[in-house]
């Protein structure tokens, strides 16, 4: 007898979002799997950010379900809600860290609202994740206008690790990097992966974070999601799966691999 297939992390089902009378998400259906590194991809506007706004609880979809390892999103209690938190670290596109805090108070704060610990065991707790992240320590008493780009991202990244999640949320990681510096976030991404069997759920622009460290893509067209690896989203006849994955930039990309 065949094994039961495991619950997903996250399963979406008929998600509808709609601003006015603009349709962004007409019944968007998708599953995310444990240990997977899960890559939101579609045009400018096609609603890659609200669909991750919607997972974290940020956005109240006008209909549909999220469940998040088989439970309701909108059925947890305020306590529930607060369990559930815990496991997720996110990492959002602009205003990452709070400016007026250095980067260990910033990676400090999550752990200060969800746990009672001492000061000096949180900043023990903050430092490790800035070895996680591969920032010197020395760079975590700087202010974030203080470090690169590629420096604050990491220490975002740090701090979406503050509380030891089980899952990622990143939106656009390597946005706004050199692609050197992108190329090593995404070799991070995929090393926390591995490392800590870590579920990732990032959007992106980038053809190589998609293409290197991806194992299943989501593409939003139409209001609606196709979901399968990069070799099904090249054989997908839609037209601007076609364009996109089938194009000279993704094929360049793919030469190189
Ligand atoms: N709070 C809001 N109120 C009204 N419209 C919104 C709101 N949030 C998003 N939208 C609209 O929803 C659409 C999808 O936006 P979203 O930011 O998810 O796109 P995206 O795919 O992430 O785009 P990009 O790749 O440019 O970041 C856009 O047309 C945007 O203007």
């Amino acid at each position: 007898m065949k094994a039961p297939a495991p619950e997903p992390m996250v399963r979406v089902e008929g998600l509808v979002n709609r601003f006015g009378s603009q349709m962004v998400h007409d019944a968007v259906d998708l599953e995310v799997h444990r240990g997977e590194i899960f890559g939101l991809v579609g045009e400018s506007g096609s609603g890659k950010s609200v669909l991750l706004r919607s997972l974290i609880g940020l956005q109240r979809p006008v209909g549909g379900r999220i469940l998040f390892q088989g439970r309701d999103i909108r059925d947890l209690s305020p306590a529930q809600w607060r369990m559930v938190q815990k496991e997720w670290g996110v990492l959002f596109q602009q205003g990452a860290l709070f400016s007026g805090l250095t980067v260990l108070e910033n990676i400090e704060l999550p752990m200060q609202e969800h746990f009672r610990l001492s000061d000096g065991l949180r900043r023990a707790l903050a430092k490790l994740r800035l070895r996680l992240v591969r920032l010197p320590v020395e760079h975590g008493e700087k202010f974030p206008a203080d470090l690169s780009g590629g420096m604050n991202k990491r220490a975002a990244l740090a701090r979406a690790l503050a509380l030891d999640p089980e899952i990622l949320f990143l939106d656009e990681p390597t946005s706004g990097l050199d692609p050197i510096s992108a190329s090593a976030l995404d070799e991070l991404i995929r090393d926390l992966r591995d490392t800590f069997g870590l579920t990732v759920v990032l959007t992106t622009h980038d053809l190589h974070t998609l293409a290197e460290i991806c194992d299943r893509l989501a593409v939003l067209v139409d209001g609606k999601a196709i979901t399968g690896t990069l070799e099904e989203m090249q054989r997908h006849p839609h037209p601007w799966l076609r364009a996109f994955f089938r194009g000279a930039r993704m094929q360049s990309v793919l030469n190189r691999r």
